[in-house]
């Protein structure tokens, strides 16, 4: 089977500075994979990477069919304007429609599927400026949806989320997971390690990549996270501390 997202070797500078050191990393449809590391570790840079924002100073991005669909960090998203809930995902399909022409009734209909893919569709008329943070987030992951992309990039979508709309939302990204590939940048460790089916512990490298169960050793967390054995990082995931 070939890989929803491949990247091969991927160094990558900005400002003249390294970023993404020889990072290898292959999801496959049907995972659910969390990016972790801390900040400033490359996760954006990563994501930017793969959907051909930045250039590559070495290596390569391979990307199944269309192209990653991507839902950017909330506050990178203009919301105090007029729009209603259904235009702001139309938006996600400007480049296809083009900026000044009508859209089709297909357009509509795939607008309307992703509204019920992120369960909004009985919001679709309120204006987007009107929702809850949680709410907004299901905005940006529906007009990333739109496009029907088979790989869906998240960066960072729990922040200053409550936990009933953290829990709504990861059960979100696991059924859009079953049939497609999703890459989630989170700080939310624990969350990762309970939804996700991967982990990829970056810090401008993969330090390591597997099942939430297969990373225990402390040693991994410590050099992705650049902590010693005393932090609470290391407790709150439960990890032999000390050793
Ligand atoms: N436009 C830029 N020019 C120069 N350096 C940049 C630029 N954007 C980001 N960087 C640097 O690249 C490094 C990686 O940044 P990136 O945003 O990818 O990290 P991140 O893991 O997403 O961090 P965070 O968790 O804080 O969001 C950081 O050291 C950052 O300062």
């Amino acid at each position: 089977m070939s890989a929803a997202l491949q990247m091969t070797g991927v160094h990558a500078d900005l400002g003249g500075r390294p970023v993404l050191h020889d990072v290898d990393l292959r999801v496959d449809a049907g995972e659910f994979v969390g990016l972790l590391g801390p900040n400033g570790a490359g996760k954006t840079t990563l994501m930017r990477a793969a959907l051909g924002l930045i250039p590559l100073k070495a290596g390569t991005v391979t990307i199944a069919g269309a192209g990653p669909g991507y839902v950017p960090q909330r506050h990178e998203f203009t919301w105090d304007f007029p729009a209603t809930v259904e235009s702001a995902v139309l938006s996600g399909l400007v480049w296809r429609i083009g900026l000044f022409r009508r859209p089709k009734v297909a357009h509509w209909q795939a607008v309307w599927h992703a509204l019920d893919q992120v369960n909004l569709t009985d919001l679709r008329k309120r204006p987007v400026g009107e929702l809850s943070g949680g709410q907004r987030q299901r905005v940006l992951v529906a007009r990333a949806l739109v496009l029907s992309p088979p790989v869906l990039l998240l960066d960072e979508p729990f922040t200053g989320l409550d936990m009933p709309a953290q829990e709504t939302l990861a059960e979100l990204f696991t059924t859009i997971a079953a049939e497609r590939a999703v890459v989630m940048a989170t700080h939310d460790l624990t969350a990762a390690a309970y939804t996700c089916d991967r982990l990829v512990l970056l810090n401008r490298t993969v330090v390591a990549d597997g099942p939430a169960a297969d990373l225990r050793d402390p040693a991994i967390w410590m050099r992705t996270f650049d902590v010693g054995p005393g932090s609470h990082l290391l407790k709150a995931l439960a990890l032999p501390v000390g050793g």
